[in-house]
This record gives C-alpha cells, structure tokens and sequence, in this order.
C-alpha cells in the first residue's frame, strides 16, 4: 500500500470539517403524566435557547424493551436456554416472539427536541375524519398534521388518485394510511365480509424493513378500528407461515414488499379472489418501486388488482421520469402534490452536508477518525454508514468491530430474523453504529440520527437523499458527510443543486493505518473475496465508472489493496462472464 498521499489529502490538515456540536442539553423527567399518557420532560439547561425548546419523552405501549426480551449482542442466548427443542423450533419461536414485538410495538423511548417547521397549522381533530382514527392519532402523539398529511387528505378523501412529492421524515406513511384506513372504514359492510375475505388495502414497499414500520404505524392508527386489520407479507419469512396467518386471521390491509407479494399471488390459493377487493393501492417509495429492479413484480402486481381503485404514489424523490410513467399505475386525471417548492432543494436546510475526497487505501482510516471526532462531540450520537454493497457493508462492520466501534450491521445477507432485531435496536438505542446497505436507504424512520456517512458513490442522486434523510427527521439537526474516491468526483455532478460543501482535508490518526491492516488482516480471505466480487458487480455498472473497463481492472485493484490483499482474489469465470468482463486483461479467474 502505498503511504503517499494525495493532493486533496494533505498530510499537515487536521480533521476539522465536523462542525462543532452545541453543548448536550441535559434532560431530566419530571413526573408529570399528560393526559396523552406522554411522560412529560423537564429540561434543565443552563442555556436560555435550550431552554425555550419543547422536549418530549413519549412512552409508546408495553413495559418490557424489546432490546431486553431478545438479548442483543449474543445471538446464542435464546437457543441454549430450551435444550429439548429442535433448532429449528426455537428458531421459528424465536422469530414469532420478534414478529410478536414489532407488531405489538415494543417499548420505544425518544428524546424529542420539536421544530415545527414540518408541520401545517391544521389540527388533526378538525379534520373530517372518523373518532376512530382520531382516537388513534391523539394516542399516537401527533397534534397538528404535517405538510404533506395536510396537502393530500382531502384529495385522497375525494377519491382522486395522488402522486405525492414531500421532503424525508415529514409524515409520508401517515398520509397515506389515515386516508386509506378511513376510505376502508366506510365501505359498505358487503366488502368486509363474505366467503372471501377481500383485501381492501394494499400498502407496497421497497425494503422488508419499511413494510413492517409502515406496518407498526397502522397499528397505532388502528387501534380504535377493531375490526379492521393490518397484516405484513415480506420476504426472508416462510412463505407457508404467512399463508397459514392470511387464512387464520385474514386482514383488509396488506403491507407487503413486491416480491414477497408476487410469490403469494402465483402460490396462494385463494389470494387472487382476495386482491379483487382492493380498493385503494399505495406504492411508498414509488420512483423506486417504479424503476427498472422492481417493474416487471409490479406490473405483475397491478394486472392482478381491479381497475377501478384508488392509487396514491408517495415518495421524497419524483424524478421526471417517474411522472412520466406513473400512468403504469395511476389514472390519467391524478393529482401531482408536492410540499418541496419548486426551486427549492429536496434535502433539508437543517441538516449539513458535506463530501469528502480520500482514496480508497485512506477511507477505513478516515472514516474511523469521522467517528472518532464524532462520538467525541456527541455522546448521544447515532450514526449510521452507508456501504455500496452488503458485502463490503459486512466487510466495513467487521473492521469497525475489530477497531472497538459499538456497531451493528444491516443488509440483505442477513436473516429476516437478525434484519428485524438489528433495526428495532438501532431505533431505541443511543451511541450505536448502523453499517448498513441501501436496505436503510429509504424510508426507515430511526429518531434523533445524528450523522450519515455515505462511502463511496450512491447508485444515483435519489438515493442520496434518502439514505442523508436518515438524520434530520421531524424537523431535527443532523449532518450528512459522502466519501468519495478521487475516480468517484463526477457523482457530485448530480446532486449540484443541493448545498453540499467540500469538509476540510482529514488527517487520520497516526498509528490508525497499522491498526486497521491488522484488523483487516484477522478478517477471513473469504468476506475479502466476497466484498472485492460485490465491489465490482456495483462498480462495474456505476454510471461514469463501469464503461471503461480498463480503469475498472485497476480501481479493483485498489480496492483489494485496501483490504490489505497483495494481489486480487481470483473470481470465478461464470462470474466475470455475467459481469461482461471474462475478456478484459487483468482480472484472475479460476
Ligand atoms: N402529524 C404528525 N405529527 C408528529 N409526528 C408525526 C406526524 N405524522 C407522522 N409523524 C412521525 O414522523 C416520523 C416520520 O414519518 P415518516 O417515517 O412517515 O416520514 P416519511 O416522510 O415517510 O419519511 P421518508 O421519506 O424517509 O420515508 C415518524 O416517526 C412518524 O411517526
């Protein structure tokens, strides 16, 4: 590896493109409940500013924590306890208990700090909607309804179809499922019923993460609704077990992900005759659902639906391409509402963003000094690292083990299981880690995240902003830093318009480097080999990167040097094949 540095890197500069964090407000409850049930907090501080902010500590549902009845950080402790049982029963047990909890909601204790500027000035009771709901909302906590919730109920009310366009963290899945859930609640009592039971609602997400919070949200909005249900079907769960759950307790609402759902549609008997009751379809995250990956599944899906229904597209990004072809699911005369004035950026002004220039030998080092500095200013911090691939996220989580981070990781190798116990952890927890893959990109809704860092390039410019609108939900600060290769500077191209300054050039740690090769050298040749294979598959068709496959050949080569590998790993030839690059000179096959 080589120790020179770059010009953009200079060797005398010290890390000071985080700005500095205001001194931590201390929160102390005072034993006042409200009669919302909330646990209303005192805040001593000694600044007068901190002292004018409204701060919240909301209690949601149940005693025990959901951290606490899994037992998190030992993998093995529930299995050993019942040794009569097979693996395989505790496992399923084991996931039951997690399904249980997600959707029971486990204990969720948040710190808020209220900016308001995401909400309108309408107040959710003098809406025109059922003492059910609003039973359920004021449980919820939610008072005034949010920009977008308040642009797009009496549209959706009219039954016209929406196309909705609102900044990240602003109350989507709410405006959405309040409409929808009232829509359902005055269907004439022939669509509830019957030999068949009809889903009347059908919620589709990108990610199994996002379905089951969308999931946890209608359940609270539900609660006053006892006969109507929400039920989830995503992939990763056993396909056997879900059908068994539809036919027990067969639900009007269904939240699925598309492949999940398509599955159900070509093996479940009965399904088809369900899904004739839809009445309103809602595609959250509908660019993504819309684009190339997810097409084909929700073309499948909308053929299988009747013609006559409602359909709402809600996402942060509304690329022109996606108004363009939203007609595959939407009717001609739909609405287009969008609370992101026009000339104005898609991110938020409260969170700052900033990218840095490091090659790739320097950004394991780097980016332990960005978490260094940070969890220095932040003792409460949460941060969350965005990885290209699962592989490299699995190979980043490691090193940021070994380095003594407290860190999780999240991506699509990991079972459902694992998936839903990670992500319930990272929402409840302060002064946690998330390495995650672009499962986390979009949607999921983890409070009071107070930085993202995103490595290497995003696949475009919308999954920029959803992965940098993990931070700064609700109106809350947050900071965003993108790491850039040198080779990887032609993506700020894209995303220009939005106010993302360059941080000053950062000095790692003298002595880091040696640590993390040691690190990287304890990390099996195999996670090695599987990251250098995935960094490749993303890199080789990355946009500005991927054509010229020549420079290809040495940029993987870089990347394997950062791993601390001599010489690349060699890849299978069906491999490069698939990847187009069996002729190129200079990858190794075997
Ligand atoms: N009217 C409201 N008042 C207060 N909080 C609300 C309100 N509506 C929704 N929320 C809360 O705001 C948070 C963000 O909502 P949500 O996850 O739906 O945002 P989103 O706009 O869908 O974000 P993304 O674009 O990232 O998917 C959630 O914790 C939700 O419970």
């Amino acid at each position: 590896m080589s120790a020179v540095l770059p010009k953009a890197f200079p060797s005398n500069l010290n890390c000071s493109h985080l700005p500095a964090k205001p001194k931590k407000k201390k929160l102390v409850a005072s034993p006042q409940v409200s009669t919302k049930g909330e646990l209303v907090m005192d805040e001593r501080d000694t600044s007068k500013s901190a002292r004018s902010a409204k701060v919240k500590r909301k209690r949601v549902n149940k005693e025990s924590t959901f951290a606490n009845t899994i037992g998190y950080g030992d993998e093995n402790t529930g299995f050993r306890v019942k040794k009569k049982e097979s693996k395989a029963a505790v496992v399923e047990k084991k996931e039951k208990k997690i399904d249980e909890e997600v959707f029971n909601g486990g204990e969720e204790t948040v710190l808020q700090e209220e900016d308001e500027s995401y909400l309108s000035d309408t107040r959710f009771d003098e809406c025109p909607i059922s003492q059910s709901s609003l039973k359920g909302i004021k449980d919820a906590g939610y008072v005034k309804m949010s920009k977008v919730q308040e642009a797009t109920l009496p549209l959706i009310l009219q039954g016209k179809d929406v196309l909705a366009k609102a900044k990240t963290g602003t109350g989507k899945t709410v405006a959405f499922l309040l409409p929808a859930i009232e829509v359902l609640s005055k269907l004439p009592s022939s669509n509830l019923g019957g030999k068949v039971s009809p889903i009347n609602v059908l919620v589709l997400c990108p990610t199994r993460e996002l379905a089951i919070q969308a999931a946890t949200e209608a359940k609270k909005l539900l609660k006053y609704h006892p006969s109507v249900g929400a039920q989830v079907v995503i992939g990763g769960t056993r396909l056997t077990q879900e059908q068994r759950n539809m036919q027990a307790n067969p639900c009007q609402i269904l939240i699925a992900t598309p492949g999940r759902l398509k599955d159900h549609i070509e093996n479940t008997t009965g399904f088809q005759a369900r899904l004739k009751g839809v009445k309103v379809l809602v595609l959250d995250e509908a660019d993504r659902l819309l684009d190339m990956g997810f097409r084909r599944d929700i073309e499948r899906i909308i053929a299988a639906l009747p013609k006559e229904r409602q359909t709402l597209l809600f996402s942060a990004t509304v690329p022109k391409e996606v108004k363009q072809i939203c007609h595959v699911a939407m009717r001609k005369d739909h609405e287009f509402v969008s609370t992101v004035e026009e000339g104005t950026e898609e991110t938020h002004a409260q969170v700052r963003q900033m990218y840095l220039i490091a090659p790739l030998e320097k950004q394991l080092s780097v980016l332990h000094r960005l978490l260094t500095e940070h969890i220095s200013q932040d003792s409460d911090y949460k941060v969350i690292v965005f990885c290209t691939t699962a592989m490299v996220t699995a190979l980043v989580a490691e090193v940021l083990v070994g380095l003594k981070f407290k860190v999780r990781e999240i991506h699509s190798r990991k079972t459902q299981a694992y998936r839903t116990r990670v992500s319930q952890e990272f929402r409840q927890s302060k002064g946690l880690i998330l390495v995650s893959s672009d499962v986390s990109a979009r949607g999921v809704d983890y409070p009071d995240v107070t930085l993202v860092i995103q490595i290497g390039m995003p696949s475009d410019r919308e999954q920029y902003i959803h992965r940098l609108g993990r931070t700064g939900r609700k109106g809350k600060e947050g900071q965003g830093i993108l790491m850039l290769a040198p080779w990887e500077i032609c993506f700020l191209n894209t995303v220009k318009d939005l106010p993302i300054t360059e941080a000053a050039p950062c000095q790692p740690d003298p002595g880091c480097q040696g640590k993390i090769l040691e690190v990287l050298a304890r990390i099996d040749m195999r996670n090695k080999e599987r990251a250098y294979q995935a960094w490749l598959g993303y890199y080789n068709s990355a946009k500005g990167v991927g054509q010229d496959k020549l420079r290809l050949v040495n940029l993987a080569t870089e990347f394997s040097e950062s791993m601390g590998l001599r010489e690349p790993p060699a890849l299978q030839r069906k491999v490069l094949s698939k990847m187009g690059l069996s002729k190129v000179p200079g990858f190794r096959s075997i």
